[in-house]
């Protein structure tokens, strides 16, 4: 059996297509289903569906063979005993830091005032300013991180953006931008050595479909 874990919402939807091109179709939708294992047209391929963040934890542990994860969640994971083959360039979105509007962020950078942000992605975050050289107090939230200045818990975020259109909703304001994120390909090693005639046809076919929408992209 191949157990593929992916998250619902997004990566489940921008994660079919790869499936189909590796000929597996989900015989339902988690959205619409409460079923957390899920079977497909192939009878040794199924999918586990987990919180985003315990994607690498079920494929480190091998509970998972395969897994879809953002790089924001593997950079927060660590990494530790995962192969990472392929960025899927699914899920596009940029980590940044974000202010509420009229915050002077340059000037309380420069003055070298301790600043207070929240945060989902403290490690990042922890790096980020550290390569700084700003001295930051971290609160850990797990959502809706925009709420967070508007309110007076912290002096700046660090989240995810992709239209902006949360950040402007809030009345927040991007001023820095750490880095691109998009999802990655997670193998347990051990599987992929024991599992091999399976696993690799599957990781090709999502590298073709890759490679064919990038040269799409550039014609
Ligand atoms: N607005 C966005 N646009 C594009 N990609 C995004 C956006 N927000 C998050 N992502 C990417 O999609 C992944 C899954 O996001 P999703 O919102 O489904 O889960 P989550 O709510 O962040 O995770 P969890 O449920 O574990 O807290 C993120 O890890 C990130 O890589
Ligand atoms: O720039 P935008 O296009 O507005 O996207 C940014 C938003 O997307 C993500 O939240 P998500 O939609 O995943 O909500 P959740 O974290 O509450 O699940 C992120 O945490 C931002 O809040």
């Amino acid at each position: 059996m191949i157990t593929i874990a992916l998250s619902k919402g997004r990566i489940f939807e921008e994660t079919l297509p790869l499936l189909a091109a590796a000929g597996i179709v989900p015989s339902e939708a988690p959205e619409s289903s409460r079923k957390l294992i899920i079977g497909t047209n192939m009878e040794d391929v199924r999918l586990i569906i987990v919180r985003a963040t315990d994607v690498p934890t079920y494929v480190q542990y091998g509970a998972a063979d395969l897994g879809i994860a953002g790089k924001d969640v593997l950079l927060e994971h660590g990494g530790a005993g995962l192969y990472l083959p392929l960025d899927l360039d699914i899920a596009k979105c940029r980590l940044m830091v974000a202010v509420q509007n009229g915050f002077d962020y340059e000037g309380a950078v420069k003055q070298g005032a301790r600043l207070r942000i929240a945060t989902k992605y403290t490690e990042c975050a922890r790096e980020h300013f550290a390569n700084k050289g700003v001295h930051v107090d971290l609160i850990k939230l797990y959502g809706s991180m925009e709420l967070a200045p508007l309110v007076g818990l912290a002096d700046a975020i660090v989240d995810l953006v992709s239209t902006g259109s949360t950040l402007k909703a809030n009345n927040l304001v991007a001023v820095e931008d750490i880095r691109e994120i998009s999802s990655r390909l997670v193998v347990n090693q051990a599987a992929l050595k024991l599992k091999h005639s399976k696993l690799q046809p599957i990781i090709d076919a999502f590298a073709a479909t890759v490679a064919a929408r990038q040269a799409e992209h550039l014609t």
